[in-house]
Formats: structure tokens, C-alpha cells, sequence
């Protein structure tokens, strides 16, 4: 690309007022491969459904806790080190006893052939790419059966669970998966009911024909596919399925199913960490759903803290929202995190170009996360720690043009 005069602060040339992080490049036409996670939120956006694409970037409510889980992540600086001898990093570590490449994964979303045809098929193909071999939560909403996965999977497979009325469904899921050869159980209990998701009822969002959780033979989905206005499908479905009971004692029943190592998703307090902790539990997800459950909880970078000093080293903390460049990764790596689980971004890359825009979003987190460890005097994972860290005011406001602009909007 011509060298234009691009505004250093906004990404954006003067002239033509493109952006040569997202825009075709007017010489060929093509659209050059995107620099950052954002551009291919642009990329997805222009491709999608306006409903779809609501119905992925949608927090609850205001979307204040999903504007804070990025805000959190500006408001901590980091202190690098030098003369480290950083000639090489090594990324590569292990979660709950699998090797993986980088310190990532994808989070649990439902339905990813909303995004690409492939579905989750092409997702833990992008996962288990070269020199990524990264976890993917699969959530029980998938639209690809675990057998198909399994079959295209080369990094781990975990099973992200809803807490169902039907108990015997969740039996016969959780014994799919096992079978399939998924190496853990992730239950989800941030979600007793769906947050109030208002883009969704906004744009009227529902399954297209022939999307439909494949692992649950139709037993959850019908209705789904109504459209009524007024209310949200999803929040229609989630009511219907998911048991709002779920309580602490009831985790002795889903152990008394599986050997599969069990992992607690939704966790935002010390206070229930502890517990989690002290009942057993193999991991804790720091999440807040992406900001779609309680509007205006914590974000998730200033969760984090309290939820690793409460567990003391028990079991490994993970943490989910907001993830969008390397530095976040570390960042949330030296508050004592294992790994990080990206949500949104992976879909993103689906919707721009299936499972090679997936495997390009990963790999960019990751090779950004090299960068920052080599410019952060910090060759190796075991280095990180909170001394990397400085709390200041927030720093000054992002390249506009590399942010995904509507996680910046109302709904
Ligand atoms: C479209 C969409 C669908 C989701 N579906 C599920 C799900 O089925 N189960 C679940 O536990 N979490 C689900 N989540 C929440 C994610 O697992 C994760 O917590 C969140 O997206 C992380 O934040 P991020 O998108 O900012 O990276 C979903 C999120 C999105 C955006
Ligand atoms: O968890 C979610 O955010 C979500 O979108 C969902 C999808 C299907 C059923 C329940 C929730």
C-alpha cells in the first residue's frame, strides 16, 4: 500500500478517509489481511445479519460491564524490564494436565454456524493449528455434534454445560462427550436466567432454519426458530431449559457422573471462589459472560485478584472478557491467571473468512502476546507476576480506528 500520509493517532488516511487496518486496498481491491482483533470485528459486521451481529456484541442492559472489561485492562500499565535475554519466549504451558501452545482458548459460544457454515467444526480446526494447539470450550448449545469436533479436533476439547431441568439430557451429554474423548466439564453459573439482552429483542434475533443444537437431538431448540416480537427468543429458550436451582450441593451430582476434571464458569467473588475451591473444584472461569448477565457487574481484570487469593493456588484460575490484543493477555497473566478464554473475537474471525479468519485472530493474540513478553523483559510464562503491573489513571484513550466501534456504543 502507498504510503498516503495516515493519521498516526486515528489509522485513518486524510484523503480518502479509509482505514488500512480494515479497508480494501484501492491498487487491487483486496482487502488487506487485518493488523488487529477490531478489524475483523469490521470485517464481520459488513458480512453479517444486522440481527446476528446484535445478537453477538450484545451485553445486557446499558452494556456497562461490557464496556468495563475492556476499561479495565487501559487503567493498568506495565513496567517492563530490561537486559532480560529475551532471544526466546517460550508461550507454552499446560491446563488441567494438556500441553498447549499460548495461554489462550476459546470461550463457550453457542451456535457458531451463525457466524461460518462449518460451524465449530471450523473453530477447533483454527484451535488446534499450528503452533497454537489451544483449548476450545464447546458450549452444549453447539451446532456441530462432539463427534464431528473430536474427529477435526488437535487441541483439547472441553464441554461448557447449562445447569438443565432435563437431568437425564445432561447425563447423556456429558456422557457423549466423555466418549468423544472431551478432556474436561465447564458448568456455566452465571446464568440462572439470560441477562436482559436488549439489542436482541430490538432486531428481533432467531435461529435461521437449520441451526440447531445438534447435541441435544431437539430437544431444547424448537422454539428458537419463532419470532415474536416484543421478547427475546433466547430469553424464552434459556427459561424453558435452564434450571434457576442450581445450587452448591447439587455439583456432587455432576461429579457422580464423570471422572472428566470440573471447571466452575462465572465466577466473580472471593467469597465463591473459596467455596469452589474448597469443595474440589478443578478450575475457576473469572467471567461476567461478556457482560450479556448482571449489567454493571465487575469487570473481569478487576475480579481477578481477589478470586487467586482466595484460592491459594488450589486449583488454576482462568478469566474470560474483553481479550482483543496481547497486551490483555498478559496483563490478566500477571494478576495470576493460567490461561485466557476469548469470546467474541473468534466469531469475528468466523464470520470473516471461516476457519482461516479464526486461526489469523488467535494467532495474532498470540504473536502479540510474544511481542509484549519480549518488549516486557519477560521471556517465559513463569516470570509473570503483579510486579509487572503499574494501577494508574486511565491511559489516554485508544487508537479509535483499532477498537471495535460499536462495543463502544449503546445498544
Ligand atoms: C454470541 C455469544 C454466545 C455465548 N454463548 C455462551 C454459551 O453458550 N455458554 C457460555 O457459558 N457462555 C457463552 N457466552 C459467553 C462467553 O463464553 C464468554 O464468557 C464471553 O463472550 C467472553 O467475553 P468476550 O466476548 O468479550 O471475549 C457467549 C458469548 C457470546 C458473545
Ligand atoms: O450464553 C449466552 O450468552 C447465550 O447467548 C446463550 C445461547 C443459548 C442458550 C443460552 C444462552
Amino acid at each position: 500500500m502507498t504510503d498516503t500520509g495516515t493519521d498516526p493517532v486515528t489509522g485513518t488516511d486524510p484523503v480518502t478517509g479509509t482505514d488500512p487496518a480494515t479497508d480494501a486496498d484501492p491498487a487491487t481491491d483486496a482487502a488487506p489481511r487485518p493488523l488487529t482483533v477490531g478489524g475483523y470485528a469490521a470485517l464481520a459486521k459488513d458480512r453479517l445479519p444486522a440481527a446476528t451481529w446484535h445478537y453477538f456484541q450484545g451485553g445486557a442492559g446499558t452494556e456497562s460491564t461490557v464496556r468495563a472489561n475492556r476499561a479495565a485492562y487501559r487503567q493498568v500499565r506495565l513496567r517492563p524490564r530490561v537486559l532480560a535475554d529475551v532471544s526466546r519466549c517460550d508461550l507454552s504451558t499446560t491446563v488441567l494436565g494438556d500441553p498447549i501452545g499460548a495461554p489462550l482458548g476459546v470461550a463457550p459460544m453457542a451456535y457458531h454456524q451463525l457466524a461460518c457454515a462449518d460451524g465449530e467444526v471450523a473453530t477447533v480446526r483454527a484451535a488446534g493449528g499450528s503452533g497454537l494447539r489451544v483449548p476450545t470450550i464447546v458450549s452444549i448449545f453447539a451446532s456441530r455434534t462432539f463427534e464431528d469436533l473430536a474427529a477435526e479436533a488437535t487441541g483439547p476439547l472441553w464441554l461448557q454445560l447449562y445447569w438443565l431441568h432435563r437431568r437425564d439430557v445432561l447425563r447423556t451429554v456429558v456422557r457423549r462427550a466423555e466418549a468423544a474423548g472431551f478432556r474436561a466439564l465447564v458448568l456455566t453459573v452465571d446464568t440462572p436466567r439470560l441477562g436482559r439482552r436488549l439489542r436482541e429483542v430490538r432486531h428481533g434475533f432467531h435461529l435461521p432454519p437449520g441451526i440447531a443444537a445438534r447435541n441435544l437431538d431437539g430437544e431444547v431448540t424448537g422454539f428458537l426458530h419463532d419470532r415474536q416480537d416484543g421478547s427475546s427468543a433466547l430469553a424464552r429458550h434459556a427459561d424453558a431449559f435452564i434450571d434457576p436451582s442450581l445450587s452448591w450441593s447439587d455439583l456432587d451430582w455432576l461429579r457422580e457422573q464423570t471422572r472428566l476434571p470440573l471447571v466452575l464458569k462465572g465466577v466473580l467473588t472471593a467469597e465463591d471462589a473459596a467455596r469452589a475451591a474448597g469443595l474440589g473444584i478443578d478450575g475457576i472461569v473469572v467471567s461476567n459472560h461478556g457482560g450479556r448477565q448482571l449489567d454493571g457487574s465487575v469487570a473481569t481484570l478487576d475480579a481477578l485478584p481477589e478470586v487467586v487469593a482466595a484460592v491459594g493456588g488450589r486449583c488454576p484460575v482462568f478469566l474470560d472478557g474483553g481479550i482483543r490484543h496481547g497486551t490483555d493477555v498478559l496483563k490478566a497473566l500477571a494478576l495470576g491467571a493460567r490461561a485466557v478464554f476469548v469470546g467474541r473475537p473468534v466469531l469475528w474471525g468466523l464470520a470473516a473468512d471461516g476457519e482461516a479468519g479464526a486461526r489469523e485472530v488467535l494467532t495474532l493474540l498470540r504473536d502479540e502476546l510474544e511481542d509484549a513478553m519480549a518488549l516486557a523483559g519477560r521471556p517465559s510464562l513463569a516470570a509473570l507476576g503483579p510486579e509487572l503491573l503499574a494501577r494508574g489513571p486511565a491511559a489516554a484513550a485508544p487508537n479509535e480506528s483499532y477498537e471495535d466501534p460499536d462495543l463502544r456504543k449503546g445498544p
